[in-house]
């Protein structure tokens, strides 16, 4: 469905994509990771068309993302990472114009999708937050209801209620067989959403796996507090990999090993254990160890 072929796009300052390759099969939700910089956008900006590789190609469906880029277009949903609109326009007053070029005239699935997102639509945009308009974007590429939808980090912005209300809608488009790219640098959120993902780093591929696969390589750490010394010796002799981390506290990295570390642990006294959010930083300190970060 979404094909891209050894796609490169160096631009004059050296920096782009290099090589990347992946694809995205009918009715997959396909998560594009990678932190800032990392070359998502470029890779997406060429599904829409909107630049001419320095080398290789994508298509989608078939079509060739540049040559056919207008016919492409008319049938994707697609958010932008930087969302540009009509400032003095409502949101109300935005969507209907998006629905007038279209030629839309059943306004249903709009309206549920304002009500999902709970959005303000009588708020001129230039004064909307960022998380306002990028609700405004979400709404537009979704109520079209198109096959195949492009997201560009979807979420950036949103309260931890929308980001919720989002997963919810990517699950219930996923049921109805709609075929997703979406990047993002958050772990979590792709791995709510997506059954596979390619993780992306300075411009180029690094993996494409199911998303379970790419958590058996996490390092997860785990960070404890203790009651004494004599339990800090105990971590000292115990082989586990950790960083002090305070006068009694230790992180501790676990990769798959966990019975070593509950086993190791059963002998102290613990104060207080706290397992911080998996990240992006993790999978690749998983994968290359933990001098390769990000
Ligand atoms: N028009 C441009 N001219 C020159 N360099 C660019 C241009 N657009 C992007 N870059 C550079 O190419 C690299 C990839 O940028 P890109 O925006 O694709 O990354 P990203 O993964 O989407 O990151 P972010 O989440 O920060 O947008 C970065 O080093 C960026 O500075």
């Amino acid at each position: 469905m979404i094909k891209v072929e050894s796609l490169t796009k160096i631009y004059s300052n050296g920096k782009g994509i290099r090589d990347v390759s992946f694809e995205v099969q009918e009715g997959e939700v396909f998560g594009f990771l990678g932190p800032n910089g990392a070359g998502k956008t470029t890779t997406l900006r060429h599904l829409m068309g909107f630049i001419n590789p320095s080398s290789g190609k994508a298509s989608i469906n078939g079509l060739d993302c540049r040559k056919d880029a207008a016919q492409i277009q008319k049938k994707l949903g697609y958010v932008p990472g930087e969302i540009a609109f009509y400032e003095n326009m409502t949101g109300a007053q935005f969507l209907t114009f998006i629905d007038e070029l279209r030629g839309r005239k059943d306004h249903t699935r709009r309206a549920q999708l304002m009500t999902r997102f709970e959005l303000e639509s009588d708020r001129k945009i230039r004064k909307m937050s960022k998380g306002m308009k990028q609700k405004v974007g979400l709404i537009a590429a979704f109520m079209n209801d198109p096959a195949v939808i492009i997201l560009d980090e979807p979420t950036s912005g949103l309260d931890p209620l929308m980001q919720k209300r989002f997963v919810e809608l990517i699950t219930l488009e996923r049921s109805r067989g709609k075929t997703i790219l979406m990047s993002s640098h958050m772990l979590d959120e792709i791995d709510q959403t997506c059954e596979r993902a390619g993780i992306i780093r300075e411009g180029e591929i690094v993996a494409v796996e199911k998303i379970h696969i790419l958590k058996e390589g996490l390092l997860q750490s785990f960070v404890v507090t203790l009651a004494s010394e004599a339990d800090m010796a105990i971590i000292q002799s115990s082989g586990l990999d950790y960083t002090p981390k305070g006068p009694l506290i230790v992180e501790i990295f676990v990769k798959q090993n966990y019975h070593d570390m509950l086993r190791t642990l059963a002998d102290c006294k613990v104060i207080h254990m706290v397992s911080p959010p998996q990240t992006l930083e993790q999978i690749f300190m998983g994968f290359y160890g933990k001098e390769h970060s990000l």
